[in-house]
This record gives structure tokens, C-alpha cells and sequence, in this order.
């Protein structure tokens, strides 16, 4: 084990094992989870790992371990193709989701078991904008059928991912039946039987490379009627339409899928700050002082500066994922019993939250990976492959900036209540105090009141001044006379930013809920550690926001930056430890610079070696085309 990495694990001030408890939610999730990394993967002669033709096998194994619960099926996944996404994906997130969640009993039994899918729901003219979508369904009740159709170029069907070319069940959206906006529909197309059918592969992509996104263009396809997915709504055989009880049930799986975004830009940021801290801790490069040895990188301020919040962003979107699941379990449920009443809070909470984390996972990956320098830029490092697996994670599922808009919305009907008296509960019930709060700076002293639970108070007084100057916002273009929206559209600028806002604040309430459970005094000291770190990085960035809600004096802006100084040095200590808690193992990080061993350099030459350009001393490309033409010159 390289002695710097050695060195890093001695003298823990928390017990690392009790941390990654926290992170698994519990030992005993622990235990099955090296279980199933350690038995059912690694030591499984079957295992080759994460080779194109191994995922029939996965597929197989998973029935033969009987692992059926998803969140272990993800963990055998991800330990089967490491960091990067793979080819069934989408299945398990998206396709299995909706057929659980919009299929009636019938259905579900019928095609659970037996079909892998996909999700065909983009157009090419249209992601977002789904009231937008072109593809239309038309009953037939002479024959009991609908018949798909792409009217329009643009109406093609483009995305889908995992695009099986033999077999193509598929859940796909039209356009409006009546006066539901969307219903789903599954569709075995099995090819050679159908006609009217054209697709393909949309080309190669900036990554992504394990999942073949395709089209699909409809020409009068006939599938029967019992393929609408009709938990919710149903069309009857004489073409009676039976609404659901909210239009919105069909957008379920989204906000399921959202959910989930939320930890796995948790797990992404952790992968890319193991990897960036335990190279940093083994990379030494110039000097501090003259003539000493160079210092490890680590030792550097800036270096810190990059990667300690990050490391402190992990955790807190690794909690903040955890709180995200547990509400969607908990709304979603209550949805499923008829109780439609939390649906509009949980779409706002999953949009803005999928869009804050991985807005802020996407810049901090290319920061670690910066912070490694030129090794940083080797496809060795991991790093570059991360990024470009998980940078479409901003457009997908909700382009960000349309879904912080969509949070928003939520936030001006509720700032509207409370201007109306009403009393508000939950995740915005901060906007009661919005028109009585007293912003009064603190008190005067210089010093800033580092208490947690104060600086939660600081970012929900920030949050609703942001939210009540969109407000004012919208109000101001009203009263020049622009119509309702145009004065929305006028103010966007200022409503992307009090949602953004609005999260921040929500992710470190989450994040000082969490270190509150913790009992651990050695875990809950580093921990707490780490939000202060989370929560002060975040004044520093965001000054202004704090001065203009007079929270923040401008003789207390110096000592911010100095509390950030001193919290980088407290951290730099566990630095190592608070990454091993993440407990990412080697196999599934293939990372050399993030080894656990920290044997970087004779890892990275032997990877090096092993590249195919090195199968010979003299690439055959200088036979072939050199040699004869140095014979001409
Ligand atoms: C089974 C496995 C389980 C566990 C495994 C564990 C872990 C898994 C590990 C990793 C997984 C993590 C990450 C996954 C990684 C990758 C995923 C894999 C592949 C990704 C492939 C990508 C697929 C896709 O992209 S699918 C297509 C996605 N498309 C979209 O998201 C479309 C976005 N657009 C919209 O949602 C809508 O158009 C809109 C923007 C919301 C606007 O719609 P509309 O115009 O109708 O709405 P209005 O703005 O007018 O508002 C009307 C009204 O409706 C309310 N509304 C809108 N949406 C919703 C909703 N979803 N739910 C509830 N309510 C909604 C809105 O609030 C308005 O209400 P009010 O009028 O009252 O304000
Ligand atoms: C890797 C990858 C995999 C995908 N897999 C699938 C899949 O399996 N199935 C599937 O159905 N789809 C899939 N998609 C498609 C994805 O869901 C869409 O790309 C996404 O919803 C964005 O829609 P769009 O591409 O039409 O972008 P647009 O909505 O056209 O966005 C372009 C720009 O317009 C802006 N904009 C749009 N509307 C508004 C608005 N109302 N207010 C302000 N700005 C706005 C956006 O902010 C953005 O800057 C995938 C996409 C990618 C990249």
C-alpha cells in the first residue's frame, strides 16, 4: 500500500464503518450489499467483468439469486458495469416503473414477467414540451384497436432508450385522447410481423455508448386496445373514455425516475471525490517551502478549495437522496390509495432537486477531474467517462432549467396562498413568515453565528426573499401592462434562481436533519464538520443573495471566508476516511487514480502497457503506410 494513502488511515477520529452504515441506511444493508459485490459478482465464476455479452448472463443470474427487490438489482448492476450506464437501464428505471404503476391487475400479470422494454416518449420536435407531442392514437371499436401513427417528421419517436432492434415492447405517449392529455400504451411489435414500422439508431451521441438510443416512425399501426396501459384511465370497447383522476398520474414514472436522480448524483459526486482525494494524497508536485520534499497536492489550500465542498456536496446529496425516495415512497403510496393531495408538492420537490444535484454534480466532476491534472485527462483516471455518462443527467428526464421552472410554479402559488392568509404546511411552509420576518442583520460583531440550525434559518430567509422578489417580479410586469405570461416568461431569470434558492436550502435542512439522528460523537463531529463546510461554501458563493436579504453584514463578509479557510484545515485530516466510507471498491470505480491502495504510478504504466497500440514494439501502421513511403522518398 503506498505509504502517503497509509499514513492518511492512521489516527481515525470516526469510525468509518459506522459512517457507511449511514450512508446503506443500516448494517445489515451494509452486509447484503458487499453480499451481493463481494459473493454474487466478483467471486462468481461466471463473472466476466462488464463485457458487452455478459448481460444475458446478468439477466440470468439475477432469477437464479433471486434478487428481485430493485434498489439490490441496482446493486448488482452497478457492480457488474461499474460507473458507466448499460443497456437495461432504462428497463429497470423506467419501462418496469410504468408498467408497475399504470398497468390495472390484468396487465400487470400478463406482461411483468415476460418483456423487456423501453420508453419511447421524445419526439424529435419535442422532449419538454409534451403537450406538444404529435404521435396519435385513434380507436377503432370496429376492430377494437388503435391505430399509431407519426403524422410528421417531427412526431417521430426519437430516444427510446435501449431500443431492442428484434423485439420491441414499448411504452410510448401519444397525443391527447379526449380530455386526458396522455395515455400509455404497450406495444410488442415483434418486426417481421408488423408492417408500418420503421426504425433505427439516431447516430452516435457525445456518450452513452452502452444504451442504443433509436427511432420510431408509425405508419398506421394497429395494436389492440387492451395495450393501453388502463390502471387509471380506460377506453372502453364501445370508445367510451373513462378520465383518471388527475391527468397527471401519466407523468408517474418521471417523477419516479427524478426521485432516484437525486441519490445517484450523490453516488456520481462521491465516485469523482474518491477518486480526486486519494490521488491527491499520493500526488506530489512542487514545493511549499524551499527545499523541502514536494508536499502531497492535498496539502495545497486551493486543492482543498476545489474538493472539500464537493466532498461535503456528496454527502449532503447521498442524504438528501435518501429523503427524496423515502417521500416519494411515502406520497406515491398515498397517491396509489386515491390521495392525490401531496402529487403537486412531490413534482416540485423531485423536479427542483433533480435539477440542483445534477447541475452541481455535472461542474464538480469536471472539477475533480481538473484537480488531477494531466492524469485527470487519461481515460485511466475514470473521470472523463464519468462525466460524459452522467452529463445528459441535465437534460434527460426533465431538462434542468424547465424543471426548476416547473418548482417554481409551485413556489409562486404558495407565496399567492400566503398573500391570500392562507397557512401553508410542508417543504414551503418557510413562505408563512415571508411578510413578518424581521431580516434585520445579525448582530453586530463581525463574527459569524456558526450554529448549524442559525445557518439553516440564514438560506430559508434567502430562499423566501428570492421566492418574493420573483413574486415582485411577475407583479411588476403585470402592472406595465404585459399579460400573464409574458410577465412570467419576463421574470424566469429570477424565478430559476429562487428555486435554485429554494433547494439549497431544502438540501442543507436535509443535511442538519441527518447529523441531528447521528448518535456516533466521532461521526457526528466529522459530519457536522462537513455541513458547516457545505453550508459556508455556499454564503461564499452566493454573498450577495445573504447581504441583500440582510442577513449578512459587510463586516461580517471577511470572516466567512476566513471560517471557510479553517473548516477546509479541519477536514483535511479525515479527508482519506471520509472517502473510504463511501466504500466504492476498486473493480467498480476502474479507476487507478481512485485505487484503495493508492499504487497510482505502477497501476497507471501497466495500464498503459496494456493498451492495444502497445500489442507490438512497432505499430503495424508503419509498415503499412511509413515504410513504403520513406522507400519512395
Ligand atoms: C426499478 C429501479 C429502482 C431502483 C433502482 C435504484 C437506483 C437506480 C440507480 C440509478 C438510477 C438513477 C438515475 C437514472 C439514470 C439514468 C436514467 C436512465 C436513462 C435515462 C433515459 C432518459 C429518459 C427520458 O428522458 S424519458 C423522457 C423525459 N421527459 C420529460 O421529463 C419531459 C419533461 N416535460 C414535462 O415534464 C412537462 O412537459 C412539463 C415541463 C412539466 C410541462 O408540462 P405541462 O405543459 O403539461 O405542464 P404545465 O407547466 O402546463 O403544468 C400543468 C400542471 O401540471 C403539473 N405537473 C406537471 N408535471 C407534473 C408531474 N410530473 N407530476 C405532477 N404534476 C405535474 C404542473 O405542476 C402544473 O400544475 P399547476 O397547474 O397546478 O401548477
Ligand atoms: C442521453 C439521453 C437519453 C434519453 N433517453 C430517452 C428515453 O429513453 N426516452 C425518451 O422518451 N426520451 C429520452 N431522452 C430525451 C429527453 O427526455 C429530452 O431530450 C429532454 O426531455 C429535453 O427535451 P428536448 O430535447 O426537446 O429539449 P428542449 O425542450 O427543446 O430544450 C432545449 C432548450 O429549450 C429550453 N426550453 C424548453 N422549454 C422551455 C420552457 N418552457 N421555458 C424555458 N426554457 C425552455 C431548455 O431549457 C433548453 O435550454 C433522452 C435524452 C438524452 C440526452
Amino acid at each position: 500500500m503506498n505509504p502517503d494513502i497509509l499514513r492518511e488511515r492512521q489516527n481515525a477520529t470516526f469510525d468509518i464503518e459506522k459512517l457507511t452504515n449511514i450512508l446503506d441506511g443500516g448494517a445489515e444493508r451494509t452486509n447484503r450489499r458487499r453480499e451481493i459485490r463481494e459473493v454474487l459478482v466478483l467471486n462468481d465464476p461466471d463473472f466476466d467483468y462488464g463485457t458487452p455479452t455478459s448481460l444475458p448472463t446478468m439477466i440470468l443470474k439475477l432469477r437464479e439469486y433471486g434478487i428481485s427487490d430493485p434498489v439490490e438489482i441496482n446493486w448488482y448492476k452497478s457492480m457488474y458495469w461499474g460507473t458507466g450506464r448499460e443497456a437495461l437501464g432504462l428497463h429497470y428505471v423506467m419501462f418496469l416503473p410504468t408498467l408497475y404503476t399504470q398497468c390495472d391487475s390484468e396487465q400487470f400479470n400478463k406482461w411483468v414477467p415476460l418483456i423487456i422494454g423501453t420508453y419511447a416518449q421524445t419526439e424529435m420536435g419535442h422532449g419538454t414540451h409534451l403537450r406538444g407531442l404529435e404521435t396519435t392514437a385513434t380507436f377503432d371499436p370496429a376492430t377494437q384497436e388503435f391505430v399509431m401513427h407519426s403524422p410528421t417528421v417531427t412526431s417521430i419517436k426519437w430516444w427510446p432508450g435501449g431500443r431492442n432492434p428484434l423485439f420491441l415492447p414499448l411504452i410510448f405517449l401519444s397525443i391527447p385522447l379526449s380530455a386526458s392529455l396522455f395515455d400509455l400504451f404497450l406495444s410488442g411489435f415483434a418486426l417481421p410481423t408488423c408492417s408500418g414500422i420503421v426504425i433505427g439508431d439516431i447516430g452516435p451521441k457525445f456518450g452513452f455508448d452502452a444504451v442504443d438510443n433509436g427511432y420510431l416512425k408509425l405508419e398506421h399501426v394497429r395494436i389492440p386496445r387492451e395495450n393501453m396501459l388502463m390502471k387509471y384511465a380506460q377506453v372502453k370497447p364501445d370508445g367510451s373514455y373513462v378520465k383518471p383522476l388527475s391527468s397527471k398520474l401519466t407523468y408517474g414514472t418521471m417523477v419516479f425516475i427524478r426521485s432516484l436522480i437525486v441519490g445517484n448524483a450523490g453516488i456520481v459526486l462521491s465516485q469523482c471525490c474518491t477518486i480526486a482525494i486519494r490521488y491527491s494524497a499520493v500526488r506530489h508536485q512542487s514545493e511549499i517551502r524551499a527545499g523541502e520534499a514536494e508536499p502531497q497536492i492535498l496539502d495545497y489550500q486551493t486543492q482543498q478549495h476545489k474538493l472539500f465542498p464537493l466532498l461535503a456536496t456528496a454527502y449532503a446529496f447521498l442524504f438528501a437522496g435518501q429523503y427524496m425516495i423515502d417521500t416519494y415512497n411515502r406520497i406515491s403510496g398515498d397517491i396509489n390509495q386515491g390521495d392525490l393531495s401531496e402529487m403537486p408538492e412531490l413534482h416540485a420537490l423531485s423536479a427542483g432537486l433533480k435539477a440542483f444535484t445534477t447541475w452541481t454534480a455535472n461542474t464538480g466532476i469536471e472539477v475533480c477531474r481538473m484537480s488531477c491534472g494531466g492524469h485527470g485527462y487519461s481515460r485511466s483516471s475514470a473521470l472523463p467517462d464519468i462525466y460524459v455518462e452522467f452529463t445528459p443527467s441535465c437534460t434527460y428526464e426533465g431538462e434542468n432549467t424547465v424543471m426548476m421552472l416547473q418548482t417554481a410554479r409551485f413556489l409562486m402559488k404558495s407565496y399567492r396562498q400566503v398573500q391570500a392568509g392562507q397557512q401553508l404546511s410542508g417543504a414551503v411552509s418557510y413562505l408563512n413568515k415571508v411578510h413578518h420576518r424581521v431580516m434585520a442583520p445579525q448582530a453586530v460583531s463581525s463574527q459569524l453565528d456558526l450554529n448549524l440550525n442559525t445557518l439553516v434559518d440564514l438560506y430559508e430567509i434567502r430562499a423566501a426573499m428570492l421566492v418574493e422578489l420573483a413574486a415582485q417580479s411577475i407583479q411588476q410586469e403585470s402592472a406595465r401592462g404585459k399579460c400573464q405570461e409574458d410577465s412570467w416568461n419576463n421574470s424566469t431569470i429570477d424565478l430559476v434562481r429562487a428555486s435554485d434558492a429554494h433547494c439549497h436550502y431544502m438540501v442543507l435542512k436535509m443535511f442538519r436533519d441527518k447529523v441531528d439522528q447521528i448518535e456516533d460523537p466521532g461521526v457526528h463531529s466529522v459530519m457536522s464538520t462537513l455541513a458547516h463546510l457545505y453550508a459556508i461554501h455556499g454564503m461564499g458563493n452566493f454573498t450577495g443573495d445573504f447581504l441583500q436579504a440582510g442577513v449578512l453584514t459587510g463586516a461580517q463578509v471577511p470572516s466567512v471566508s476566513k471560517c471557510l479557510k479553517g473548516l477546509l484545515a479541519e477536514v483535511r485530516p479525515s479527508a482519506v476516511l471520509l472517502v473510504d466510507a463511501f466504500d466504492h471498491h476498486d473493480k467498480m470505480l476502474n479507476s487507478v487514480l481512485g485505487r484503495h491502495d493508492g499504487n497510482v504510478y505502477e497501476a497507471m504504466f501497466e495500464w498503459a502497457r496494456s493498451s492495444p497500440l502497445n500489442r507490438t514494439e512497432v505499430h503495424e501502421s508503419f509498415h503499412k503506410h511509413l515504410k513504403p513511403l520513406q522507400a519512395k522518398l
